[in-house]
Formats: structure tokens, C-alpha cells, sequence
């Protein structure tokens, strides 16, 4: 890639587009194409963001547009159009009304980009990932949902404070659907190499992982308008960082599975080893029997949300 600065497309520039972005230029990661339909919208961004540029001294900028064209030939898309949950509502309830949006714009992107890697922000997020593998016509390598390293990240973070030591230490595994069937695993979580059952009682953990599984619904409780993406906003740039500098990183993604973990045709989150090729690796963990079935309920849970966006998509 010499003499060339790879380029993101960010399709969709509300909360979680928007912070993505500019994550992306402060990490000076790529130059970004910032898409959304709202007429004016990703200019204005685009401006205050390569002014905000300047003053930290980056390169990369930010085209603004509503103008697929403007994608062509982008080395990564990243879709976070679409609505958010408001309180009371299960990430389930977007299933329709995001899954048209997925659809199209699916389309439409990899049209001006056939050789991007697509990352799926939108929600439901597993059924959105398996459907625009599915309009997408891509290999499964190059098509990921972003879910698995928020929800570890929100397990470390409640950890650390239980703990009262540093997040830094903390390495969580959190595998499965991105909903309340997502299976935060204490064994393969560790405290600097310590696996976490070894630091803390179980019922001290259990609340925990009650608490992880809650996590954006307890933001969305809060937020009462939208949904968290500061977090969102940085596990994806963690994705996108891995991909443009072929870091092999072994990281928690959805991903398209074809008999791992003993579930098909289904994208399910799972560690996986990412480099620029998108998916280079789908790492089998040994569970035990109550993980491995936690992790086959919530992909039977993702299956049947699979077939009910069949028959509302005609
Ligand atoms: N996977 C995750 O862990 C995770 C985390 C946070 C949010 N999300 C999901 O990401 C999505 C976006 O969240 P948000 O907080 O940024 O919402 P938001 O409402 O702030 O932004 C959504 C943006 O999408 C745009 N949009 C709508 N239709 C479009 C189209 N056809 N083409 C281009 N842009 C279009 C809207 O104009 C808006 O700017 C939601 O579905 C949310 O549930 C997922
Ligand atoms: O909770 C949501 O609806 C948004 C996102 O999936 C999250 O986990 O923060």
C-alpha cells in the first residue's frame, strides 16, 4: 500500500458513524468517506472534522456525501445506518425496519466497492451481519459484525471495578449473539494470565455477567434517545486498525460459521484471528458442556431471528 493511504467508508453518520470517524482520523488510521442520507449532514461533519485535524496536526481527512460513487474502490465499509432501541425495546424489535435499510445499502456499497471488507455495526447485530453476507455476495472472510469487543470491553470494565485494579489487566471473553443470550465465559477471561474463577467467587462473577448481558440496555435506560457509541465507536476502530495493518489480531467478532462451535448458517460471535484479509482464522475455544450449549441456545435464537427477517423482507 505505499503512496497510498487506505480509505474507510462509514456509511450512516449518526452517534456511532459520527464518533467512528472521528476515532479514526485522531488514530490518523485512514482517510474516511462519511455517508448518510440526511442532506448536508457529513459536510458539516466533514468540515468541523478536518479543522479539528488541523489543530492536532493528523492527515487523514473526511469527505462528507451522500453520493455512493464516493465509495469507490474504499478499502473497508463499515455500515452503522440504521435505527436505535429506545428503552423497553429488545434490539429484535430494529429487525425490519433496519433490515431493509441493511439490504439496500449493502448493495449499494459493495457495488463501489467489491473488494472492501464490510464490518456490520447495525442491530440486530448478528442477523444484519448474516443478511449482508448474504445480499453481499462476499466470501464469509470479508464480512464481520462488531459486537464481541464491546461486550468484552464492558465485562473488563465491570471487573475492574469490582476488582478496584486497573481494566488494563483484564482480558474478557465474551462469545455468542450480541443480545441477552451473549455468553460471557469466566474461564477464558483472565486477570494478567489468572483466569478470573481463580480471583473471584461465582457469585460474585454472576452478577457481573448479568450485568454485561444488560449492558446496552442499561445505557439505553439512561440515554432514553438512543444507544451507547463512544464504546461501539472504539471496538470498531479496533477492527478497522486491524485489518488496514494486517495485525492478525485474535479478537471476538460475528462472523459467518459453517459447522464451528456445531452451528451452520449462522453469524454468531466467536474469536476469530483478523489481518487485511477480513477472517483468517475461526479459533475453537474447548468449552465445557453448559458453554458450549449457552453459545448453540443463542445461535438457535439467532437462526429463528434469521428466518422470521426472511418473511418480512419480500
Ligand atoms: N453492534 C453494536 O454493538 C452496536 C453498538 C451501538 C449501536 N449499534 C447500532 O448501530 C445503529 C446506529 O446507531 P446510532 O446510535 O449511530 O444511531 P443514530 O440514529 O445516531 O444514527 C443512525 C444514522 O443512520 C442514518 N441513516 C438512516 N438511513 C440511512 C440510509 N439509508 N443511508 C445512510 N444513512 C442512513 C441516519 O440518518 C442516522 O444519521 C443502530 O442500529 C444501533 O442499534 C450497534
Ligand atoms: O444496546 C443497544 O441497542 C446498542 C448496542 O447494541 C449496545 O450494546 O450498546
Amino acid at each position: 500500500m505505499v503512496g497510498r493511504q487506505a480509505r474507510v467508508g462509514i456509511i450512516g453518520a449518526g452517534n456511532v458513524g459520527s464518533t467512528l470517524a472521528r476515532r479514526i482520523l485522531e488514530l490518523d488510521l485512514a482517510q474516511v468517506v462519511l455517508l448518510d442520507v440526511i442532506p448536508g449532514r457529513t459536510q458539516g461533519l466533514a468540515l468541523d472534522l478536518n479543522q479539528a485535524q488541523a489543530i492536532s496536526g493528523n492527515h487523514s481527512t473526511i469527505l462528507g456525501t451522500e453520493s455512493y460513487g464516493d465509495l469507490a474502490g474504499v478499502d473497508i465499509v463499515v455500515l452503522t445506518a440504521g435505527f436505535p432501541r429506545k428503552p423497553g425495546m429488545s434490539r429484535e424489535d430494529l429487525l425490519k425496519i433496519n433490515g431493509q435499510l441493511v439490504q439496500e445499502i449493502t448493495i449499494k456499497a459493495i457495488n463501489q466497492a467489491p473488494n472492501a471488507v464490510l464490518i456490520v455495526v447495525t442491530n440486530p447485530l448478528d442477523v444484519m451481519t448474516h443478511l449482508a453476507w448474504q445480499v453481499s455476495g462476499l466470501e464469509k472472510e470479508r464480512v464481520l459484525g462488531m459486537a464481541g469487543i464491546l461486550d468484552s470491553a464492558r465485562f473488563a470494565s465491570f471487573i475492574a471495578a469490582e476488582m478496584g485494579i486497573s481494566v488494563r489487566d483484564i482480558r474478557a471473553m465474551v462469545l455468542g449473539g450480541h443480545g441477552d443470550l451473549m455468553v460471557p465465559l469466566p474461564r477464558h477471561t483472565t486477570v494478567n494470565g489468572i483466569p478470573l474463577p481463580e480471583l473471584l467467587p461465582l457469585s460474585v462473577i454472576a452478577p457481573l455477567i448479568d450485568r454485561t448481558r444488560n449492558g446496552g440496555a442499561e445505557i439505553v435506560s439512561f440515554l432514553k434517545s438512543g444507544s451507547a457509541y463512544y464504546a461501539p465507536a472504539a471496538a470498531t476502530a479496533e477492527m478497522v486498525a486491524a485489518i488496514l495493518a494486517d495485525q492478525h489480531r485474535i479478537l471476538p467478532a460475528s462472523v459467518y460459521l459453517e459447522g464451528e462451535y456445531g452451528l451452520t448458517d449462522v453469524c454468531m460471535g466467536v474469536p476469530i484471528k483478523l489481518g487485511a484479509r477480513g477472517v483468517e482464522q475461526v479459533i475453537e475455544l474447548p468449552l465445557i458442556g453448559e458453554e458450549l450449549t449457552a453459545l448453540q441456545t443463542s445461535g438457535a435464537n439467532i437462526r429463528d431471528n434469521i428466518q422470521l427477517l426472511k418473511t418480512m423482507l419480500v
